[in-house]
């Protein structure tokens, strides 16, 4: 594709006929306002060779700054905004302050990788005032290599913020959130801190204390105590989170009077902290009572430059003008997005390398902040962080494919068009409790209806179909191999992709296999080997990576449903013909789920060996009153173990009533009891029990709001 600038700049022209070759020496003329600004240091990596007597300039100041005086009025009137002028003597940087200048620079390094310099004249600045990622989500947090990397990352894109929050850190959240780090996490969080500087990103460090904050005066000061070891580390953003939390710690009031008193007596005070950012505990519409009067009680009572973050309609959403619409009002200035993609912590067993969209485009105005949580996976994240960038820099000049098409290239340039074919196929999340999807396999969609429904209705192949199918399945396998032997272009990212891209080779040949299958349903011998084969991957599908106990999903979207569907097509044509039967069943699982609670009832089942499980949810369940859920069998079943958890203690149970039974019509109770003293987890005496279904109902006769954190049996050998 043809060189852009990322992101979009807001105006960017270019002497169409004319470019001057990249100066080897050059006279630098530099506002001393940059003295201990990272603008200059980036310069300077990028042209090497300052020489006073040199006749090609270079002009880099900010506002204000005699330097770049008589730029003055071309500089937009933008925060981190800047205007670069390439001419055929000179180079002038001009920020409206550091930031801007430093961005200015990037905009330069991007122009330096071409063979000429164009005489180019860039007006920029950014549509959202904050822009980056949080990491927020639960598994295993980034490693100290893949948050350096990230910021870097964040620093050529523009992104100025990174939210540091990770679910599993001990000292971000309880138990430990009033101690300090111990000396060793301390000097890796200030290298951290050091490296976003060197990026001009603010580094925010999350506090998540709601789940045992007391009310007082002591737990008030240990917080300040804690914030001030991270200025020491020289942490210049913070922020408090109160989402996925009970009881005392989610009161409004309370966490208003605590959040102004650190604005007042911590944040005004330092003057040099960015303002005070809080995560709520009604976070998106679809938790929240507005006439409760939570959101309205942080908005009257909450300092106006705390910011407030909010994910959208629901968890999992994208953003548009209603939903701001809805929340702006109500927390009385412009929402702090907190975008829950890529995220993937609750369907592990995907990747998310898809484009980014469903945001609207009209939007800047209408938020303070856009920040993305993404995946533990930091590198195959970029695609999307690098859209993010895109969108949130310049949002009405987005385009979702030319940004994602980019991204690819940016991540592996050399193979960018077999890790295009990857992420094509590896973009939907598969059936989940957020009921949130993607566009998968967009455009080979078209050839796997038409190939599907010509098969299935009038037994025919669609040649045409047939042949970019059995083409794409090429690629597929092609892709594979080459990213899997790409060596050293982006180690990281295969190292963290590797499982996927080995089930993808599967889905490659599994669908070549498939289409073979096809063309031999009426020839009894010939259509074996083809079949055989076929069930072959099937298994060496499921059977995956043991690093990955929930598996590892690939194509899962449109690839697989449409190979599945084919493969039991044709085996059936083939036992009508031949009165055998052999098995046409594709995917194979014994259990099925049917449940009228609706956060359940999408919920995946799995199956692995004597292990079976309904998928756990992150998010609280609201279980009506009689609701139930049904585990059905495919054929009566002994069990070995049960075990339930719902995040509740005993007396949690006691609203639930476990029930087991062998022809689906009389039912029998089964007990439950804790596994562990205080701890959620309980077990059902199932053991040697046959079954056909379980069922558990809430007979409490009223809501029960409760976790869905496992479901899982074993069965007897
Ligand atoms: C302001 C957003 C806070 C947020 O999204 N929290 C978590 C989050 N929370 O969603 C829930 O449904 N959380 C939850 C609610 C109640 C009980 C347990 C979990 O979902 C994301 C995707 O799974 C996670 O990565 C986040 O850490």
């Amino acid at each position: 594709q043809e060189f852009r600038l990322q992101p979009t700049p807001q105006n960017y022209t270019v002497q169409q006929d004319d470019s001057i070759s990249i100066p080897r020496q050059y006279r630098l003329m530099a506002g001393n306002s940059l003295n201990n600004g990272t603008a200059l240091p980036l310069l300077r990596s990028l042209m090497p060779e300052e020489a006073p007597d040199a006749a090609f300039r270079i002009y880099i100041g900010t506002k204000g700054d005699k330097v770049v005086s008589s730029y003055r009025k071309r500089i937009p009137q933008k925060s981190e905004g800047y205007f670069l002028k390439i001419e055929k003597d000179r180079i002038i940087i001009a920020g409206a302050d550091e930031r801007g200048t430093y961005y200015g620079v990037q905009t330069l390094a991007q122009l330096l990788t071409l063979d000429k310099l164009p005489l180019a004249e860039v007006a920029d600045y950014p549509d959202v005032p904050y822009r980056g990622v949080v990491e927020g989500f639960y598994g295993t947090p980034w490693s100290q290599e893949d948050r350096i990397r990230q910021l870097d990352f964040y620093g050529r894109n523009k992104m100025n913020v990174y939210l540091y929050g990770p679910k599993d850190d001990p000292y971000h959240s309880t138990p430990h959130w009033r101690k300090p780090y111990p000396a060793q996490e301390a000097e890796r969080l200030k290298q951290l801190v050091d490296r976003a500087r060197d990026n001009n990103v603010i580094f925010y460090w999350a506090i998540h204390p709601g789940q045992d904050i007391r009310w007082n005066e002591e737990d008030r000061e240990l917080l300040l105590q804690k914030f001030e070891s991270m200025y020491q580390l020289g942490v210049r953003g913070f922020a408090v989170f109160f989402d996925d939390i009970s009881g005392e710690g989610t009161k409004a009031d309370k966490q208003a009077e605590l959040l102004n008193y650190i604005d007042n007596h911590f944040v005004q005070v330092k003057k040099d902290v960015a303002p005070l950012v809080m995560c709520p505990t009604e976070y998106n519409k679809s938790w929240t009572k507005v006439e409760g009067g939570y959101l309205t009680t942080l908005g009257e009572k909450l300092n106006k430059d705390i910011q407030i973050m909010w994910t959208g309609n629901r968890v999992i959403a994208t953003i548009d003008r209603p939903t701001l619409d809805f929340i702006n009002p109500l927390i009385k200035r412009k929402a702090y997005i907190w975008w829950n993609f890529p995220v993937s912590d609750y369907v592990r067993d995907h990747l998310l390398m898809g484009p980014v969209y469903g945001n609207g485009l009209d939007i800047e105005d209408g938020m303070s902040a856009f920040v993305s949580n993404p995946m533990e996976h930091a590198e195959a994240s970029k695609i999307s962080l690098y859209s993010v960038a895109d969108y949130t820099w310049n949002m009405e000049k987005f385009d979702s494919d030319t940004s994602w098409r980019h991204a690819i290239k940016d991540l592996m340039p050399l193979h960018a068009e077999y890790l295009e074919t990857f992420a094509a196929h590896n973009s939907d999340l598969g059936k989940n409790g957020h009921g949130f999807r993607r566009e998968e396999s967009i455009r080979l969609q078209p050839a796997l209806s038409a190939l599907l429904k010509s098969y299935l209705e009038k037994g025919e192949i669609d040649e045409t179909a047939y042949n970019q199918v059995d083409e794409e399945c090429r690629k597929i396998i092609l892709s594979a191999d080459m990213l899997l032997a790409s060596g050293n272009e982006n180690r990281p990212l295969i190292d963290e992709i590797r499982p996927w891209l080995t089930q993808f080779k599967l889905v490659g040949e599994y669908g070549k296999t498939v289409l073979e299958m096809m063309r031999l349903p009426q020839q009894e011998k010939a259509f074996l080997p083809g079949h055989a084969h076929a069930q072959a991957l099937q298994t060496l599908m499921t059977d995956n990576d043991a690093r990955y106990p929930q598996g590892v999903k690939s194509g899962s979207g449109q690839l697989m449903p449409t190979f599945d569907a084919l493969f039991e097509a044709s085996t059936k044509q083939y036992n009508q013909r031949f009165h055998t039967a052999l098995n046409a069943r594709a995917v194979y699982s014994p259990y099925t789920l049917e449940s009228n609670v609706q956060q359940l009832a999408l919920l995946p089942t799995q199956q692995k060996g004597k292990e079976g499980s309904i998928a756990p949810s992150n998010e609280v369940i609201l279980w009506q009153a009689g609701g139930s859920l049904t585990l059905s069998m495919d054929r009566p079943r002994v069990l070995a173990t049960l075990r339930i958890d719902l995040g509740t203690k005993e007396e949690g149970y006691t609203h639930f009533r476990l029930e087991t039974s062998l022809d689906g019509k009389t039912w029998r109770n089964a007990n439950l009891q804790s596994v562990w003293k205080g701890y959620t987890m309980q077990k059902a005496d199932v053991e040697g029990q046959k079954v056909l279904k379980i069922r558990l109902t809430n007979t409490s006769g009223s809501e029960q709001k409760v976790y869905f954190k496992a479901f899982r049996l074993t069965e007897q050998e």
